[in-house]
Protein backbone atom coordinates (compact mmCIF):
# COMPACT_ATOMS: atom_id res chain seq x y z
CA UNK A 1 0.00 0.00 0.00
CA UNK A 2 1.27 3.95 -0.83
CA UNK A 3 2.43 5.56 2.29
CA UNK A 4 2.21 9.20 3.00
CA UNK A 5 3.35 11.20 6.00
CA UNK A 6 1.72 14.47 6.00
CA UNK A 7 4.70 15.71 8.59
CA UNK A 8 3.02 19.78 9.84
CA UNK A 9 5.68 22.61 10.82
CA UNK A 10 3.68 25.40 9.42
CA UNK A 11 3.33 26.73 13.11
CA UNK A 12 4.73 30.13 14.94
CA UNK A 13 5.97 28.42 17.74
CA UNK A 14 4.37 31.00 20.27
CA UNK A 15 4.94 28.68 23.55
CA UNK A 16 8.77 28.42 22.81
CA UNK A 17 9.18 32.06 22.22
CA UNK A 18 12.26 33.81 20.20
CA UNK A 19 12.11 35.17 16.29
CA UNK A 20 12.87 31.42 14.96
CA UNK A 21 10.10 28.96 15.05
CA UNK A 22 11.10 26.44 17.06
CA UNK A 23 10.50 23.49 13.95
CA UNK A 24 14.22 25.18 12.65
CA UNK A 25 15.99 25.62 16.00
CA UNK A 26 19.26 23.76 15.62
CA UNK A 27 19.75 20.52 17.65
CA UNK A 28 22.88 18.43 16.80
CA UNK A 29 23.90 20.00 13.56
CA UNK A 30 20.50 19.92 12.19
CA UNK A 31 16.94 21.81 12.48
CA UNK A 32 14.84 19.93 14.56
CA UNK A 33 12.50 19.36 11.63
CA UNK A 34 15.14 18.06 9.52
CA UNK A 35 15.30 15.24 12.41
CA UNK A 36 11.64 14.40 12.00
CA UNK A 37 11.71 14.48 8.30
CA UNK A 38 14.69 12.00 7.85
CA UNK A 39 12.94 9.79 10.79
CA UNK A 40 10.22 8.96 8.32
CA UNK A 41 12.51 8.68 5.30
CA UNK A 42 14.78 6.61 7.31
CA UNK A 43 11.92 4.02 7.99
CA UNK A 44 11.28 3.73 4.56
CA UNK A 45 12.94 5.81 1.54
CA UNK A 46 9.74 5.45 -0.38
CA UNK A 47 7.34 7.36 1.91
CA UNK A 48 6.11 10.46 0.18
CA UNK A 49 6.65 12.94 2.37
CA UNK A 50 4.56 16.34 2.58
CA UNK A 51 6.30 19.37 4.41
CA UNK A 52 3.56 21.96 5.42
CA UNK A 53 5.62 25.40 5.97
CA UNK A 54 5.11 28.68 7.17
CA UNK A 55 5.22 30.78 3.39
CA UNK A 56 7.60 33.30 4.65
CA UNK A 57 10.30 30.22 6.00
CA UNK A 58 9.98 28.42 2.59
CA UNK A 59 13.06 29.97 1.30
CA UNK A 60 15.23 29.76 4.49
CA UNK A 61 14.12 26.18 4.83
CA UNK A 62 15.50 25.36 1.01
CA UNK A 63 18.62 27.32 1.96
CA UNK A 64 18.88 25.26 5.30
CA UNK A 65 18.41 21.82 3.39
CA UNK A 66 20.77 22.62 0.08
CA UNK A 67 23.56 23.94 3.11
CA UNK A 68 23.11 20.84 5.48
CA UNK A 69 22.15 18.34 2.81
CA UNK A 70 18.66 17.10 3.61
CA UNK A 71 18.44 13.36 2.87
CA UNK A 72 14.74 12.90 2.47
CA UNK A 73 12.92 14.45 -0.77
CA UNK A 74 9.81 16.35 0.03
CA UNK A 75 7.39 18.32 -1.55
CA UNK A 76 6.82 21.55 0.27
CA UNK A 77 2.86 23.18 1.29
CA UNK A 78 1.77 26.26 2.54
CA UNK A 79 0.96 26.39 6.14
CA UNK A 80 -2.64 27.37 7.40
CA UNK A 81 -3.94 29.30 9.70
CA UNK A 82 -4.69 26.50 12.58
CA UNK A 83 -2.94 23.06 12.52
CA UNK A 84 -6.22 21.66 11.31
CA UNK A 85 -5.55 24.16 8.13
CA UNK A 86 -1.98 22.94 7.89
CA UNK A 87 -3.45 19.29 7.89
CA UNK A 88 -6.31 20.52 5.18
CA UNK A 89 -3.98 21.79 2.84
CA UNK A 90 -0.99 19.02 2.82
CA UNK A 91 -4.34 16.88 2.26
CA UNK A 92 -5.05 19.12 -0.48
CA UNK A 93 -1.73 18.38 -2.56
CA UNK A 94 -2.00 14.86 -2.12
CA UNK A 95 -5.66 14.49 -2.87
CA UNK A 96 -6.23 14.20 -6.71
CA UNK A 97 -3.01 11.80 -7.04
CA UNK A 98 -4.63 9.30 -4.44
CA UNK A 99 -7.50 9.17 -6.28
CA UNK A 100 -6.39 9.02 -9.69
CA UNK A 101 -4.16 6.16 -8.63
CA UNK A 102 -7.47 4.02 -7.74
CA UNK A 103 -4.80 2.24 -5.36
CA UNK A 104 -5.50 2.44 -1.10
CA UNK A 105 -2.87 4.88 0.39
CA UNK A 106 -2.05 5.29 4.05
CA UNK A 107 -1.60 8.72 5.40
CA UNK A 108 0.39 9.91 8.52
CA UNK A 109 0.20 12.65 10.06
CA UNK A 110 3.10 13.79 12.54
CA UNK A 111 4.48 16.74 14.26
CA UNK A 112 7.49 18.25 12.81
CA UNK A 113 8.44 19.08 16.34
CA UNK A 114 8.44 15.23 17.68
CA UNK A 115 11.67 14.17 16.27
CA UNK A 116 12.05 11.46 19.21
CA UNK A 117 9.07 9.05 17.05
CA UNK A 118 10.57 5.40 17.24
CA UNK A 119 10.56 3.50 14.10
CA UNK A 120 8.93 0.81 15.85
CA UNK A 121 5.98 3.07 16.90
CA UNK A 122 6.31 4.04 13.19
CA UNK A 123 5.98 0.75 12.16
CA UNK A 124 2.91 -0.16 14.57
CA UNK A 125 0.89 2.99 13.83
CA UNK A 126 0.96 2.31 9.46
CA UNK A 127 0.39 -1.71 10.63
CA UNK A 128 -2.66 -1.14 12.57
CA UNK A 129 -4.32 1.56 9.89
CA UNK A 130 -3.80 -1.01 7.46
CA UNK A 131 -5.75 -3.67 9.70
CA UNK A 132 -8.44 -0.94 11.02
CA UNK A 133 -8.08 2.61 9.01
CA UNK A 134 -7.63 4.91 11.77
CA UNK A 135 -4.91 4.59 14.76
CA UNK A 136 -3.55 7.20 17.59
CA UNK A 137 -0.52 6.39 19.59
CA UNK A 138 -0.95 7.51 22.85
CA UNK A 139 1.06 7.11 25.95
CA UNK A 140 -0.51 5.71 29.48
CA UNK A 141 0.13 8.69 32.29
CA UNK A 142 2.45 8.53 34.90
CA UNK A 143 1.64 10.91 37.00
CA UNK A 144 -1.45 10.99 39.33
CA UNK A 145 -4.56 13.19 38.24
CA UNK A 146 -6.86 15.58 40.23
CA UNK A 147 -9.45 16.59 38.56
CA UNK A 148 -10.76 20.88 39.17
CA UNK A 149 -14.64 20.72 39.90
CA UNK A 150 -16.65 23.96 39.50
CA UNK A 151 -16.42 24.73 43.48
CA UNK A 152 -12.59 25.30 43.05
CA UNK A 153 -11.63 21.87 44.90
CA UNK A 154 -10.45 19.31 43.52
CA UNK A 155 -10.52 15.31 43.59
CA UNK A 156 -8.27 12.33 42.25
CA UNK A 157 -9.42 10.49 39.03
CA UNK A 158 -8.28 7.13 38.18
CA UNK A 159 -5.33 7.95 36.13
CA UNK A 160 -5.72 3.89 33.84
CA UNK A 161 -8.97 5.99 32.22
CA UNK A 162 -6.23 8.46 30.61
CA UNK A 163 -3.60 8.43 27.84
CA UNK A 164 -1.30 11.38 26.23
CA UNK A 165 -2.38 11.30 22.52
CA UNK A 166 0.81 11.61 20.44
CA UNK A 167 1.50 11.35 16.69
CA UNK A 168 2.09 10.67 13.97
CA UNK A 169 -1.50 9.39 13.78
CA UNK A 170 -2.11 7.25 10.45
CA UNK A 171 -5.55 6.92 8.63
CA UNK A 172 -6.93 5.44 5.25
CA UNK A 173 -6.61 8.02 2.71
CA UNK A 174 -10.62 7.98 1.98
CA UNK A 175 -11.00 8.09 5.95
CA UNK A 176 -8.73 11.22 6.28
CA UNK A 177 -10.13 13.48 3.99
CA UNK A 178 -13.69 12.68 3.94
CA UNK A 179 -13.32 13.81 7.64
CA UNK A 180 -10.99 17.08 7.04
CA UNK A 181 -14.07 18.46 4.46
CA UNK A 182 -16.03 19.29 8.31
CA UNK A 183 -15.28 22.70 9.05
CA UNK A 184 -13.56 23.54 11.87
CA UNK A 185 -14.27 23.75 15.43
CA UNK A 186 -11.28 24.54 18.19
CA UNK A 187 -12.33 20.50 19.83
CA UNK A 188 -10.19 19.51 16.69
CA UNK A 189 -7.08 19.07 18.70
CA UNK A 190 -5.51 16.74 16.62
CA UNK A 191 -6.66 13.83 13.62
CA UNK A 192 -7.77 11.35 15.68
CA UNK A 193 -10.57 13.89 17.02
CA UNK A 194 -11.37 14.93 13.43
CA UNK A 195 -11.60 11.49 11.87
CA UNK A 196 -14.02 10.52 15.22
CA UNK A 197 -16.07 13.52 14.21
CA UNK A 198 -16.78 11.96 11.05
CA UNK A 199 -18.73 9.22 12.77
CA UNK A 200 -14.85 6.64 12.60
CA UNK A 201 -13.58 4.88 15.04
CA UNK A 202 -10.09 5.61 16.09
CA UNK A 203 -7.76 2.20 17.35
CA UNK A 204 -4.78 3.19 19.73
CA UNK A 205 -1.46 1.41 19.88
CA UNK A 206 1.42 2.67 22.44
CA UNK A 207 4.01 5.50 22.06
CA UNK A 208 7.24 5.59 23.00
CA UNK A 209 8.05 7.98 25.82
CA UNK A 210 10.93 9.64 23.89
CA UNK A 211 7.81 11.23 21.22
CA UNK A 212 7.87 14.14 22.97
CA UNK A 213 6.10 17.27 21.29
CA UNK A 214 9.07 20.29 21.83
CA UNK A 215 6.68 22.82 22.74
CA UNK A 216 8.39 24.96 25.33
CA UNK A 217 12.00 26.09 26.57
CA UNK A 218 12.19 23.23 28.80
CA UNK A 219 10.92 20.71 26.04
CA UNK A 220 14.08 21.66 24.13
CA UNK A 221 16.38 21.03 27.17
CA UNK A 222 14.90 18.19 27.45
CA UNK A 223 15.64 17.50 23.73
CA UNK A 224 18.84 18.37 23.72
CA UNK A 225 19.81 16.01 26.55
CA UNK A 226 17.51 13.17 24.34
CA UNK A 227 20.23 14.13 21.55
CA UNK A 228 23.87 13.66 23.73
CA UNK A 229 22.96 9.88 24.75
N1 LIG B 1 -1.02 26.77 11.92
C1 LIG B 1 -0.29 25.73 12.31
C2 LIG B 1 -0.05 25.47 13.69
C3 LIG B 1 0.74 24.40 14.06
N2 LIG B 1 1.28 23.61 13.09
C4 LIG B 1 2.21 22.54 13.46
O1 LIG B 1 1.60 21.60 14.33
C5 LIG B 1 2.56 21.02 15.19
C6 LIG B 1 2.07 20.98 16.63
O2 LIG B 1 1.67 22.29 17.03
P1 LIG B 1 2.28 23.16 18.23
O3 LIG B 1 3.29 22.45 18.99
O4 LIG B 1 1.13 23.76 18.94
O5 LIG B 1 3.07 24.27 17.38
P2 LIG B 1 2.88 25.82 17.27
O6 LIG B 1 1.50 26.16 16.83
O7 LIG B 1 3.99 26.27 16.40
O8 LIG B 1 3.16 26.27 18.78
P3 LIG B 1 2.39 27.35 19.66
O9 LIG B 1 1.00 26.80 19.87
O10 LIG B 1 3.20 27.41 20.91
O11 LIG B 1 2.41 28.64 18.89
C7 LIG B 1 3.85 21.84 15.05
O12 LIG B 1 4.82 21.07 14.34
C8 LIG B 1 3.40 23.06 14.29
O13 LIG B 1 4.40 23.63 13.43
C9 LIG B 1 1.03 23.86 11.75
O14 LIG B 1 1.51 23.12 10.88
N3 LIG B 1 0.24 24.91 11.39
C1 LIG C 1 -1.56 16.68 17.76
C2 LIG C 1 -0.91 16.85 19.10
O1 LIG C 1 0.49 16.82 18.98
C3 LIG C 1 -1.30 15.68 19.96
O2 LIG C 1 -0.63 15.73 21.18
C4 LIG C 1 -1.29 18.16 19.74
O3 LIG C 1 -2.62 18.14 20.08
C5 LIG C 1 -0.97 19.38 18.89
O4 LIG C 1 -0.82 20.59 19.48
P1 LIG C 1 -1.24 21.33 20.85
O5 LIG C 1 -1.60 22.71 20.47
O6 LIG C 1 -0.05 21.33 21.73
O7 LIG C 1 -2.40 20.60 21.45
Amino acid sequence: MKRYVIIVAGGKGLRMGGDLPKQFIPMAGKPILMHTVEKFWRWDNQMNIILVLPTDHQAYWKMLCKEIGCKAPHRIVNGGETRFHSVQNGLNAIREEIEASGEKALIAVHDGVRPFVSPEVIAACFAKAEETGAVVPALPMIDSLRMKQADGSSCPVDRSRYYAVHTPQVFASDILIRAYQQPYTDTFTDDASVVEAAGFQVAMVLSNRENIKITTPFDLTVARALFQE
